[in-house]
């Protein structure tokens, strides 16, 4: 690849019950993110962090909400539309955006700036859904919604900041599942993304399910945005991250993966490397190995 990659560090934590993950992007590129970069033959241009309001601005309110239950609704707005700029900033000039974060909510700037007026498919590689509304949420944390709002499930039809109408969500693939709350199976079935869980990867292997996935996100579609929750993978590699689930992909299958990713080469339109939480790491290892899967998912080769 001798694409220009864009990095845009989004130091979001409104959406997430653990502090810390705010520290997310300083840690990536601590662990030497554009070295990495820069060794697999990409150009990196390093955009600074978009701005989060801080602890001392954000409405006490908008913590315990009343109406409907999503926390600091209005603040990830803010922090979206943000995000959202400075991808599609990036993509018309030619470049990959890379963002970094921060909890999952920021996914909705980054898709919406990615989709633009082109139509896109999505890869979500998670051990969660994210396919909760406001009115489903067992914890009222955006980071477990960010999948329903992109697409406008439920109460997020009316929120024209959520809904991302570039995206048909038979076009949307996610990876690795295997922690969804009750209502969220039900409104992952009914909706007509494609879903492979941990026991699709057991049965089938990796590979398999990510060509496939691939085939889902890439199909009758300008591009794809690929969103990297760092839960995706088991907690014995990915122990620096707010929501840990037992049972996630190894090592070795988190690179394989990111490796087929590379093969879709300029269909490639944005990539996302989220929840990393260095208060909850050892020793940055969760961070460097986001790294490496970053480097893996643009090219990078063991030989
Ligand atoms: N991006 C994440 N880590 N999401 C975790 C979501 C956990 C839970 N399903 C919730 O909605 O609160
Ligand atoms: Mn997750
Ligand atoms: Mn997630």
């Amino acid at each position: 690849m001798t694409r220009t990659v864009r990095i845009v560090g989004v130091p979001m934590d409104l959406g997430a019950d653990r502090r810390g993950v705010d520290m997310g992007p300083s840690a990536i590129r601590y662990a030497g993110l554009a070295d990495q970069l820069e060794a697999t033959g990409l150009t990196c241009i390093d955009d600074g962090d978009v701005a989060v309001p801080r602890p001392e601005e954000r409405d006490p309110d908008a913590a315990q909400p009343t109406d409907g239950q999503a926390k600091y609704l209005a603040e990830t707005e803010t922090v979206t539309d943000r995000v959202a700029d400075a991808v599609s900033d990036a993509v018309s000039d030619g470049q990959l955006p890379l963002v970094l974060g921060g909890d999952h909510s920021i996914a909705i700037g980054s898709v919406a700036g990615a989709a633009d007026a082109d139509d896109l498919g999505i890869l979500w590689f998670d051990a969660h859904g994210d396919f909760n509304t406001p009115q489903t949420t067992p914890s009222g944390n955006v980071h477990g919604m960010s999948l329903a709002a992109i697409l406008g499930i439920g109460p997020f039809e009316d929120e024209p900041w959520a809904v991302t109408p570039e995206i048909d969500p038979a076009n949307v693939a996610l990876v690795g599942l295997r922690d969804l709350d009750d209502e969220e199976k039900r409104l992952i079935r009914e909706s007509d993304v494609t879903a492979y869980t941990m026991s699709d990867v057991d049965d089938r292997g990796v590979t398999d399910v990510v060509d496939d996935a691939l085939s889902v996100a890439t199909e009758g579609t300008d591009g794809v945005h690929v969103s990297l929750d760092m839960d995706w993978l088991d907690p014995t590699e990915a122990p620096g991250v707010g929501t840990p689930v037992r049972g996630g992909v190894s090592y070795r299958e988190a690179h394989v993966a990111m490796e087929y990713v590379a093969d879709v080469g300029d269909q490639l339109r944005s990539f996302e490397l989220v929840e990393v939480n260095p208060i909850l790491d050892q020793h940055n290892q969760t961070a460097e190995l986001g790294c490496e899967l970053v480097a893996s998912a643009f090219g990078k080769r063991i030989l």
